[in-house]
């Protein structure tokens, strides 16, 4: 059998007296787009961090395909196949949208300056094209980011993390302030790149509607640690989680 494409194994972060993540185990297998929930301060930011390098755990390890990454740079993870999209935008607003991507993809070829300074490459733009259109905003291709609807900016913010071809993204409250209609988008969207390429999604989100059609497993924390873990119908009928959301 192969391994776990993300193994977390017994991750604990604490700050002073305050224990955010406890003791928290699971397995991501290639191909799962998992959900990560949980009422608010229940530790799913810090587990992210703490997965992501941003944060090093007091204790446990982190493997990315069977490779050991526990406190790695972000960076380093990139070039692992790890991606990340972060609660807040990180798109440039006064470059257009396929400028934005292109730099994205850049990311991991040299410096800062010669990302937004030097000429892209023709693969580069084709590649950023199909990106634009996969995601349907062939429209905006030319327009600057910062004009778009937050719901557009977070579908380039998206795009942008893929540009790097990830084998795992774990996406920040993709939700977060994106109206019904771009909603519904930014999910189909994310159901078909998975589809189609058979990239890993690890999701932290509060809209339950969302999160629930678009996983094919959650894992529910509260206080830190793990309180179930299951399909999307088990966890929707699992009294513990009622309760865990009631009572926060
Ligand atoms: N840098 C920090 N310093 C001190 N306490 C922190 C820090 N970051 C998080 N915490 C605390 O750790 C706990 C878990 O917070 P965390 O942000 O990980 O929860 P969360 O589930 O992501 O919450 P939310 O859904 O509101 O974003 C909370 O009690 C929070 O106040």
């Amino acid at each position: 059998m192969t391994a776990p494409i993300l193994s977390i194994r017994n991750i604990s972060k604490s700050f002073g007296g305050i224990h955010a993540v406890r003791d928290v185990s699971f397995d991501v297998h290639q191909g799962e787009i998992l959900g990560l929930i949980g009422p608010n301060g229940s530790g799913k930011s810090t587990l992210f961090n703490s997965i992501l390098g941003q944060l090093p755990p007091d204790n446990g390890t982190v493997e990315v395909k069977g490779t050991p990454v526990t406190g790695m740079r972000a960076s380093k993870l990139n070039r692992l196949g790890v991606g990340r999209t972060f609660q807040q935008l990180s798109v440039f607003p006064q470059m257009t949208v396929l400028e934005n991507i292109i730099v994205a993809g850049q990311e991991h070829k040299g410096t800062l300056t010669s990302r937004l300074f030097g000429p892209p490459d023709a693969g580069l733009t084709a590649a950023a094209d199909q990106m634009i259109e996969f995601f349907r905003l062939t429209h905006l291709r030319d327009t600057p980011a910062g004009s778009l609807s937050f719901g557009q900016q977070k579908l380039v913010d998206v795009a942008m993390a893929f540009m790097a071809g990830p084998d795992l993204v774990l996406l920040d409250e993709p939700a977060g302030g994106v109206n019904l209609t771009m909603l519904a988008h930014l999910k189909e969207r994310l159901i078909a790149y998975n589809a189609e390429h058979g990239t890993t999604f690890v999701v932290i989100e509060h809209n339950m509607e969302f999160v629930m059609s678009l996983c094919t497993r959650i894992v529910v924390l509260a206080e830190g640690a793990i309180i179930a873990e299951g399909t999307p119908a088990e966890i929707r009928a699992n009294q513990t989680v009622i309760d865990a959301y009631l009572g926060g």
